[in-house]
Parts: structure tokens; sequence; C-alpha cells
């Protein structure tokens, strides 16, 4: 059992729901779970298991309709807007299986962007997007936008966007969903050795039974309940 002082999440009894009616969705029912600080871990579940929308209240894209989630000690589930998107700015980090890269932009240009929203100096800003594309691997393509970049290389770019600021929490959503088995296998390698090297603390979702080998540890969502842990 993890240290509940360690922790860098914790989810309680969290529950989402879609629609009214007939058409109501269960997304959530009665999450919960505790994540300590450092931690890789993955979260498998079948299409529509409730992976995204877990993610998505995690980081304070979306709100849940009861229960709580609080990340290093504040409560997102009681926060304000304003202090929401302070969260994703200061304190968590999403990578998309869409890459999310602004597509006129260059790889340094898209790595600054969290640098810029916090204000950064330029001189230290260049120096830290250089530093965050040298640990992806892609000092050497600093200058192409990413239509001019391969799938796991976009990927790349995006990994080196989340941790450029310093997240305490980096939320990857499918992070592979769009790159080959080989490819996949890389990214996924690359961001648990960043997590670990950067005392960072990751949750991974993914269909992929190779890739949660990957994990220090693997939750499977059923039907928005989580089914077991391991
Ligand atoms: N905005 C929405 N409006 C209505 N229903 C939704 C919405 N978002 C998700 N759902 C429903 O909630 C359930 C969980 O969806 P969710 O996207 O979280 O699953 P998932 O495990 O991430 O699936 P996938 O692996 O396909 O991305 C599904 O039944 C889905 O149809």
């Amino acid at each position: 059992m993890a240290d509940a002082s360690s922790a860098v999440l914790h989810v309680e009894q969290v529950t989402k729901t879609f629609g009214a009616g007939e058409t109501t969705v269960t997304a959530l029912q009665g999450v919960s779970f505790v994540v300590p600080r450092g931690e890789f871990l993955a979260i498998r579940g079948r299409s529509g298991s409730g992976k995204t929308t877990l993610l998505n209240a995690i980081g304070g894209l979306d709100r849940v309709d009861s229960g709580r989630i609080v990340v290093d000690g504040g409560e997102v589930t009681a926060m304000s807007d304003d202090d929401l998107l302070r969260l994703r700015r200061e304190q968590v980090a999403y990578i998309f299986q869409g890459f999310g890269l602004l597509p006129i932009l260059t790889a340094a240009e898209n790595v600054g962007i969290p640098l810029r929203l916090k204000g950064l100096p330029a001189a230290e800003r260049e120096e830290r997007v250089r530093a965050a594309l040298a640990q992806v691997g892609l000092d050497k393509h600093p200058n192409q936008i990413p239509g001019q970049l391969s799938g796991g290389q976009q990927q790349r770019v995006a990994i080196a966007r989340a941790l450029v600021a310093e997240p305490i929490l980096l939320l990857a959503d499918e992070p592979t969903g769009q790159l080959d088995s080989t490819t996949a296998r890389e990214i996924m390698e690359l961001i648990a050795s960043l997590v670990r090297d950067n005392g960072m603390t990751a949750i991974v979702t993914t269909h992929d039974p190779v890739l949660l080998s990957i994990a220090d540890r693997v939750l499977e969502l059923a039907d928005g309940a989580l089914a077991q842990s391991g």
C-alpha cells in the first residue's frame, strides 16, 4: 500500500455520467486509487471504458459529478475555472494520441509554448527548449515544423513540450495509438525513462499489452469501474 502522504494523486469515489434520461452513460462509477510520487502508472481498458474521461477529470479538463480528486494537495474537484487553468499550466502536462502540436510552429516553438505561458525570458526559454529537445533525441530538428517530422518524431516534440515546464504529473492519453509497434515501444520507453530521470509521476492509458509491461503498475477500467490492480 502506498504511503498516502507521499502521493501525488488521490482519486476518491469519482463518478461521472454523460447525457440524461434514457441516453445516460455512466462513464466513471466509484473510481478510487492513489498514485505515489514517482510512479509510472498505466490504465488499460476497452474502448469506452472511461480512460479518457478519467484523465480529463484528473487534469482539470472536465468536471465530475461526485467524488474527490486531489493533485499534489490541491483539490481539483473543488477548483474554480481560474484555478483549473493554473493547474493545467503549472502542475499537469498532457500528451495526446494525435500529438496536439501547432502545425505552423517549429518543433522548438511548440516546445516553448508552456514557457511562454509562464512568462519566462527568451534566453531561459531557449536554453530549456534546447535541453528538452536533446532529452527526447531531437536536438538536430529544432526548426522543422510538425509536417516535416515522422509520427514518432512529432510525439517526441509533444513529450519535450510536456516535460519542459517540469510538471508534477504527466498525463498521456493513448500516446502511442497512432504509431507503429516498434515506434510505440520506443516512445513508451522514452516516457518511462524521462519520468524516472526527472522524478516525475505519470499516468498513461493504452490498449497495448506489450506496452503495459513498461509501467510500474497497471489499473484496469471496465465499464467505468476499476476491475483490478496489479
Ligand atoms: N462528451 C461525451 N458525451 C457523451 N458521452 C460521452 C462523452 N465522452 C465520453 N462519453 C461516453 O463515456 C464512456 C467513456 O468514454 P471514454 O472516452 O472515457 O472511454 P475510453 O476508455 O477513453 O475509450 P477510447 O479507448 O475509445 O478512447 C463511453 O461510453 C463514451 O461514449
